[in-house]
């Protein structure tokens, strides 16, 4: 059995990003958001564009200003008023200033903004009552950004500051990295539908739905294949179609020792080379990795078939595996955050132990509160309404109250 990190290694090691070539679509920018970029973004304009006012006030000459005070104030002639967006006509000569506004450009000649809390108007002129810094209140031009360097890199997620730096340069589309294709189908004779009516011995495939959602979550285009028989021939057919038509492919159920537990067989049979078996941790120890020799086969993921197995082998393994493959330069593997545990929790200490609960908010500081109910990796019902997982780590048979915790937020 591997442990978690060496597992977590294998797995991203065996992840091929997307190539940007042929794996790239062109996006309005607005619909860009949490895309990731695929290629970098220069721009042939300066940032700011031109040297421009920070403040409502007077642009002045800072010579003319230096000695400026409430008893002693330079007295100015107004000679243009520049709003935001407008050319200024005229050239700041000595004893001059124009009233300028927050955004507009620098007239000519003036290298200072006064703001206009500390200068006395009179009609035509401007009493300056401080004297302001050399280059106060002024944005000069190229300051943030200078034209033609690299604005953003490639392989980046594009959150709502991406996409005004991006209107911002003007770039009305954006280049994309396509959505990574993830194959689900659940295995299990005691599967059926949401709308199906149930008989002795039946469930519902709530995985299906489950991986559905995280897949999508996770930034991912979902290929459905519902629910297959614990049948070789219908397994073998479906995992030969998904592999080829799709970067992932996840299935739940079959992966245990059970002799209707057939995906490991059926991934021999097709050549799959089978890098996992069984992982050391609860749940979600019997966890299936396999790769195809075949050019373009996904990668597999045998997740067991127990609800919250699924859920916490998803978001360990497969979340990180996609966010690699879908061209994210940085930052796919899980972030975990030290807290302090609210409740007692317990581990045999033999495998690292993930235990569902809640980030609550208190004073400020997070703190980790377990979920009630039961902890079987059977029980779906009470991960509802969780937001987070908790690690006991091997070794680690116990939590007390107050001790911290490393936490995944889910
Ligand atoms: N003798 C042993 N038995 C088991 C072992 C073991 O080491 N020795 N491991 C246990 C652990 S741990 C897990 S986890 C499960 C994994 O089993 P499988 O991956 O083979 O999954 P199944 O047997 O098909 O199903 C297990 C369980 O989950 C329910 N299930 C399955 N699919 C779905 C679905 N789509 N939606 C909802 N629930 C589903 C299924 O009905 C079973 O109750 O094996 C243990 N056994
Ligand atoms: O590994 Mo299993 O997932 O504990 O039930
Ligand atoms: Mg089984």
């Amino acid at each position: 059995m591997l442990s978690v990190s060496d597992t977590e290694a294998v797995i991203l090691n065996l992840v091929q990003p997307l190539d940007a070539q042929g794996n790239t679509e062109n996006l309005d920018l607005l619909a860009a958001t949490g895309r990731i970029l695929a290629t970098p973004v220069t721009s042939q304009l300066d940032f700011p564009h031109w040297d421009n006012s920070a403040m409502d006030g007077y642009a002045v000459r800072y010579e003319d200003v230096q000695h400026s005070s409430a008893e002693q104030p330079a007295v100015l002639d107004i000679v243009e008023e520049i709003p935001a967006g407008y050319q200024p006509q005229s050239t700041i000569l000595q004893g001059q200033a124009a009233r300028i506004f927050t955004g507009a450009i620098m007239p000519q000649g003036a290298d200072t903004v006064v703001i206009q809390e500390v200068t006395n108007r009179q009609d035509k002129q401007v009493e300056i009552l401080a004297a302001p810094k050399p280059q106060e209140f002024v944005r000069h031009k190229g300051e943030f950004y200078q034209a033609g360097t690299q604005l953003l890199p490639p392989g980046i997620l594009i959150n709502p500051a991406e996409i005004a730096v991006l209107a911002a340069a003007q770039c009305a589309q954006v280049s994309v990295y396509r959505r990574p294709r993830v194959a689900i189908f659940s295995t299990g004779d005691e599967l059926v539908t949401v709308n199906q009516s149930l008989e002795a011995g039946q469930i519902v495939d709530s995985n299906g739905y489950a991986l559905a959602a995280l897949v999508k979550q996770a930034g991912a285009e979902a290929l459905m294949l519902g629910i297959v028989k614990d049948d070789p021939v219908a397994l073998e057919k479906t995992i030969a179609y998904a592999i080829a038509n799709a970067d992932i492919v996840i299935s739940s159920g079959g992966v245990s020792v059970g002799d209707y537990d057939y995906v490991d067989k059926i991934l021999e049979s097709l050549e799959a080379e089978i890098h996992i078996r069984a992982v050391a941790m609860r749940p979600g120890k019997p966890l299936t990795v396999a790769s195809f020799s075949t050019q373009n086969s996904a990668l597999y993921f045998g997740l067991p078939g127990n609800p919250a197995a699924v859920l916490v082998t998803f978001l360990r393994f497969v979340q990180p595996a996609i966010k690699k493959l879908s061209g994210l330069s940085v930052g796919w593997q899980v972030k975990f955050v030290k807290v302090r545990s609210q409740f007692l929790m317990r581990s045999d200490g033999k495998r690292e132990t993930y235990v569902w609960g809640q980030l609550h908010l208190i004073d400020g500081i997070y703190q980790f509160r377990k979920a009630g109910g039961s902890h079987s990796s059977g029980n779906l019902i009470n991960l509802a309404q969780t937001n987070a997982l908790a690690v006991i780590p091997v070794g680690t048979n116990l939590i007390s109250p107050g001790d911290e915790v490393l936490v995944l937020p889910t």
